[in-house]
């Protein structure tokens, strides 16, 4: 089992100043720590992502992108190529997530060539996928589910290259989540699709929950079968809150 990933995405939120000094926090607490039981990653907006990535390198903290684009380079103005965050030394990307795809129109198709662009940079993609509550409401999570996941996962996607990050949409910044058994049902379901789309992989694959994970909830949900972390925004640009959910995890 691969070690569990704590992933922040601190969406548009802070400037260059204050990114670098939670940056360098979390930096010294993971530098400290002796055989942690957690990957951890955060992902800035890309304004900020250099000097971040040049004031936590060696520190074994990573830093990914929170999206770009499927060209390598062109005319697509105020895009971000993959090879461009890799450039800064980012080793994540994430792709496809809720916000992207509702305030861009992006579908499953364009996540799935964004998620292979930063695959053949050498990064890992964070797909996400998600239902909103209408969709929960009408006991469609898990056909939506499987249909994101058909849809947005590249072909060529292994255990090394990809991770699942499952975000109910209704449960995105509102201080609401599932249940533990609803999270453990809806992760081996993605499980067991990934065992139809990519069989040799899907067991590698890591699947983070998010949606409100917070100090509070992150135990019960990260000690869950198929929750292999988490993907955590608002709890993530507080280094205290961040760090108390990688902490969370059993040792
Ligand atoms: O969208 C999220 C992470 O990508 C989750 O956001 P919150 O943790 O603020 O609910």
């Amino acid at each position: 089992m691969a070690r569990k990933l704590i992933a922040g995405n601190w969406k548009m939120n802070l400037l260059r100043d204050e990114g670098t000094a939670l940056a360098r926090d979390l930096a010294l607490r993971l530098a400290r720590t002796v055989d942690p039981a957690f990957d951890l990653l955060i992902c800035p907006p890309a304004t900020i992502i250099a000097p971040i990535a040049a004031a936590v390198a060696g520190s074994g903290l990573l830093v990914g992108g929170q999206d770009c684009h499927s060209a390598p380079s062109g005319a697509h103005t105020g895009d971000i190529a993959a090879r461009m965050l890799a450039d800064l030394g980012c080793s994540h990307v994430i792709v496809g997530h809720s916000e992207r795809r509702q305030d861009h129109g992006e579908i499953d198709l364009m996540v799935a060539e964004k998620a292979r662009a930063a695959q053949a940079e050498g990064m890992v993609a964070i797909i996400c996928i998600g239902e909103t509550e209408a969709e929960r409401n009408a006991g469609r999570a898990p056909q939506i589910c499987s249909r994101q996941i058909a849809g947005s996962l590249p072909r060529g996607a292994t255990a090394e290259n990809t991770v699942i990050a499952y975000e109910p949409i209704w449960a995105i910044g509102t201080g609401r989540t599932p249940t533990a058994a609803e999270v453990a049902d809806t992760h081996a379901h993605i499980r067991a699709m990934l065992a139809v789309h990519v069989p040799a992989e899907a067991a590698g694959i890591r699947i983070l929950y998010g949606g409100s994970v917070k100090p509070s909830n992150a135990a019960e949900l990260l000690s869950l079968a198929n929750v292999d972390g988490a993907l955590v925004g608002g709890a993530s640009l507080k280094a205290d809150d961040f760090w108390a959910i990688a902490q969370a995890i059993a040792k």
